[in-house]
């Protein structure tokens, strides 16, 4: 059986959020791709794009995701892009059951836009913001079909996300 929840989708959708709460229910670790790559390099995420670009960024993303492939028993919350890497996607889906986020682009940029740390969406004005949006979505969809489960967060507590994913879970084992 799969030791650890990987959830996945685009920014915003409530990864992070989602996946501390539902480490804590189960009894589980949590890690935060993101929170890794920002400890590893000593910098924000934003200052690393605009230093040094988003291979850069990427490439730190693929040895956190090597190192937390090996965990048991965690819930992972990856970044909007790391599971557009099929080398990524290979690691993580060995050990891990992959559920991916889904909101709508309202919502997303609801959610993101007072917080200035993501840079792939660092466009200033609301209409250039919503349609890189619906672009980056339509262009990542195919691989974010690529898991074991969607789940639309949009209208949804984190609480009510949280018994959502473990009811899934049980059906998927039982
Ligand atoms: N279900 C939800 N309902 C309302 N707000 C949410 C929900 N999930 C996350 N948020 C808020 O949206 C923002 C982005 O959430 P975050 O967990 O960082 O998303 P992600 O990791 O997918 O980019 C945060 O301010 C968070 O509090
Ligand atoms: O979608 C992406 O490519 C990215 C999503 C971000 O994480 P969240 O999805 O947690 O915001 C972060 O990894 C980086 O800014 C790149
Ligand atoms: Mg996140």
């Amino acid at each position: 059986m799969k030791k650890n929840i990987v959830l996945s989708g685009f920014m915003g959708t409530g990864k992070s959020t989602v996946g501390k709460a539902l480490a804590q229910r189960l009894g589980w670790g949590f890690v935060d791709t993101d929170e890794q790559i920002e400890l590893l390099s000593g910098m924000k995420i934003s200052k690393i794009f605009s230093e040094f670009g988003e291979d850069v960024f990427r490439r730190f993303e693929t040895l956190i995701v090597f190192n937390v492939s090996k965990l048991s028993n965690y819930v992972v919350s990856v970044g909007g892009g790391t599971l557009v890497n099929p080398f990524n996607r290979e690691i993580l889906s060995k050990n891990a059951l992959i559920i991916t986020f889904m909101a709508q682009p309202e919502v997303i940029y609801s959610r993101i836009c007072s917080n200035r740390d993501r840079p792939l969406l660092d466009l200033g004005r609301e209409d250039l913001i919503l349609e890189r949006i619906r672009d980056l979505l339509e262009k990542r969809m195919k691989y974010y079909f690529m898991s074991d489960f969607l789940l639309d967060t949009s209208f949804k507590e984190i609480c009510e996300l949280v018994d959502e994913i473990i009811d899934q879970i049980y059906n998927l084992v039982f």
